[in-house]
């Protein structure tokens, strides 16, 4: 289906929609608009893409229009994967230092940032989705605190936290930028020839 002119994205969280936009705004010129919608999301259960495919549903809806979302996963090697996309709760409730303190039982302090991306471009299509993963560890929070789990996430091949690094450098190699660029291609590549 053709990319529509305007596309939502809908989040109730700011600083995904400030990284959302210095990620697009670094690339090419769009041939469509990306306009915020501040929708204040459920926090589903179940596997993550199918988690984001019910948020684009949900935010669809809503909208009444063409729509992408995201939804964002920390998970522990250790612990399978956990706790995933239920990692908001976990921060929410434990803080840095008990994400870190989760992990003290195991040697494997391995983890990864998932973001996936869903889209569609109204409500009576099925979203599609587009994984972004950036490998890493839990480390002791280390750099500013204004969002989420950045300062105990050491991505491989960094000293630097997502906390520490600079903004663009956090969004060339983060898990949102790797799934955003995937979406983005798709959008091109089924834009309305000029
Ligand atoms: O409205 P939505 O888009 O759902 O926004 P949210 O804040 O509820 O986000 P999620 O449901 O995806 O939950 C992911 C949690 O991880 C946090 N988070 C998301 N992306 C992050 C990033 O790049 N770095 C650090 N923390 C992040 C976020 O603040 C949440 O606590
Ligand atoms: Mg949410």
């Amino acid at each position: 289906m053709t990319t529509p002119s305007k596309i939502h994205f809908a989040t109730g969280n700011k600083k995904k929609l400030e990284e959302v936009n210095a990620i697009l705004a670094a690339g090419a010129e769009l041939p469509f608009e990306v306009v915020a919608a501040k929708l204040d999301l459920p926090e589903l259960q179940g596997e993550p893409e199918e988690i984001s495919k019910e948020k684009c549903r949900i935010a669809a809806k809503l909208v009444g229009g063409a729509v992408m979302v995201e939804d964002t996963s920390l998970c522990f090697n250790a612990m399978h994967g956990l706790p995933g996309p239920y990692i908001k709760w976990f921060l929410e409730k434990l803080g840095h230092d008990g994400l870190n303190r989760m992990l003290a039982g195991f040697e494997d302090k391995s983890a990864y940032a998932q973001c996936i991306f869903a889209y569609t471009p109204g409500p009576d299509t099925e979203p599609i989705v587009f994984v972004g993963r950036t490998e890493g560890r839990i480390v002791q929070a280390r750099g500013p605190t204004d969002f989420g789990w950045d300062p105990v996430f050491l991505p491989d091949g960094f000293t630097d936290t997502y906390a520490e690094m600079d903004k663009t450098t956090k969004n060339t190699i983060s898990h949102r930028y790797r799934s955003l660029d995937k979406l983005r291609t798709y959008l091109l590549s089924h834009a309305a020839s000029k």
